[in-house]
């Protein structure tokens, strides 16, 4: 891809910095804490994930996309990515038949409500336009933008997402690039080179890549069997076929595709937090719950402390701010607020008085002078088990680490 400097969307990522801006970093790192700002889209926006692949590169059995993780498989993760963003509607998964099965398990075990698995198809292309045409209501809506991002790029965040999609509605398409790594060659057919390209002209083309609805299916519509079948950039089909520009976007270097083996062990070390650009998911290794001193809410912290210690993280339990407890705010910096209201005349409460809406907001607006990320559970249920505690627990544990990783602020 020649790319042409003013095609290529200003930016404030270095490209090559470890960092994602709106990532938030490790305090190990001895950098500040970023809070993401609230995104909201005014059309709709749907997600076609490809995943029909056999990963045939990593030499496994397995398809790359169903390795585990701290007993998550990787499409787990990619499809947390796109779940915790508000402004998307639905999710599109095409997977092989052989895995249809395998993916609806995945589905359901870990409470993927934005997904939908659809088949795919014997290459890339056609496992997208399986996807595309599965979307309902022509991309569920007037004007609707359809991202289509790799299931192996598990690294994605919602800075990137709304790039993309906004850029994609007002172009007709978006696409994520990268700087190139190695120069690009030609060889000849016996194998001497034949010309190299000038590397600071190209980049490499990555996902996310977004369109508008019309686009994307005219772009398909009308390409040939030979596209479907070797064809690997569906930016340059909305070139060919629609005439349509992408605005290009240059993402984070987290955005690498797992394609080798070594990629599968990379992944792994960051999702468990030990790879420096890991910052993403250390974050949600060590937070402090607060209970508020109620009986329930600090039974279901507990449940929730099990649950989530399996995942590696740590999680502190305190009934509220209140004396020696206050120097969790100087220790921890991310906080989960677990609140139980047993009946509609309990009141929930936060540090041991009752919680009026006022009181959240300026425990809120505390943490963030301080950039410390609040992430609030509140469950209504007019009687509590301990089985139930527990399943509560385990149903929000995946939420709260999400949460705490990158969703809402106080
Ligand atoms: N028939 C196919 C082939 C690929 N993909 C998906 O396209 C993405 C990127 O492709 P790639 O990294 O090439 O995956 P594989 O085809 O699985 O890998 P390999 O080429 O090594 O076999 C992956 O999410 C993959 O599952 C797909 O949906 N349908
Ligand atoms: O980067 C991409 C978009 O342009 C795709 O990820 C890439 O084309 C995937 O293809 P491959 O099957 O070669 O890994």
């Amino acid at each position: 891809m020649e790319v042409n400097e003013a095609n290529v969307r200003s930016d404030r990522r270095d490209p090559d910095g470890p960092a994602h801006p709106r990532v938030f970093l490790t305090r190990e790192a001895g950098k500040s804490v970023h809070q993401p700002a609230e995104r909201s889209v005014d059309f709709p926006v749907s997600v076609v994930l490809p995943a029909g692949g056999t990963g045939e590169r990593t030499g496994l059995q397995t398809p790359k996309q169903f390795c585990s993780f701290l007993g998550r498989p990787l499409i787990s993760y990619t499809i947390q990515a796109f779940e915790r963003v508000s402004w998307i509607q639905s999710v599109v998964v095409a997977v092989g038949e052989e895995n249809a099965e395998l993916m609806a398990d995945i589905v359901r075990r870990f409470r993927h409500g934005k997904v939908r698995v659809v088949p795919g198809g014997s290459t890339r292309h056609r496992s997208i336009w399986n996807g595309v045409l599965a979307l309902e209501g022509g991309g569920d809506g007037e004007g609707a933008v359809v991202i289509v991002h790799d299931a192996v790029r598990p690294f994605v965040d919602e800075e990137l997402l709304y790039e993309i999609a906004t850029a994609a509605k007002e172009h007709g398409a978006a696409g994520a690039i990268r700087p190139l790594v190695s120069t690009v060659i030609a060889s000849t057919s016996e194998g001497f080179l034949d010309h190299s390209l000038e590397r600071a002209k190209y980049r490499a083309s990555e996902t996310p890549q977004g369109f508008t609805y019309d686009v994307i299916c005219r772009a398909y519509r009308q390409c040939s069997e030979s596209d479907f079948e070797f064809g690997t950039e569906c930016l340059h089909l909305a070139l060919q076929y629609c005439g349509t520009n992408a605005k290009l976007v240059q993402g984070p270097p987290t955005l690498w595709k797992v394609t080798y083996k070594q990629d599968l062990a990379a992944a792994e070390s960051i999702i468990k937090g030990e790879l420096p650009s890991s910052s993403y998911y250390a974050l949600s290794r060590s937070a402090c719950v607060i209970t508020g001193g109620s009986a329930p809410a600090a039974a279901l912290a507990e449940a929730l402390r099990e649950a989530v210690g399996a995942l590696g993280t740590e999680l502190d339990v305190i009934p509220d701010l209140m004396g020696d407890n206050a120097r969790c705010l100087v220790e921890e910096r991310n906080f989960i607020l677990v609140s139980v209201r047993l009946s509609d005349s309990d009141e929930p409460s936060v540090s041991g008085r009752a919680a009026e809406p006022a009181a959240i907001v300026d425990l809120s607006s505390a943490a963030k002078l301080l950039n410390i990320l609040l992430y609030g559970i509140q469950l209504h249920q007019s009687k509590f088990s301990r089985a139930s505690w527990e399943s509560a627990a385990e149903a929000t544990a995946g939420q709260a680490w999400a949460g705490v990783i990158g969703g809402g602020c106080g």
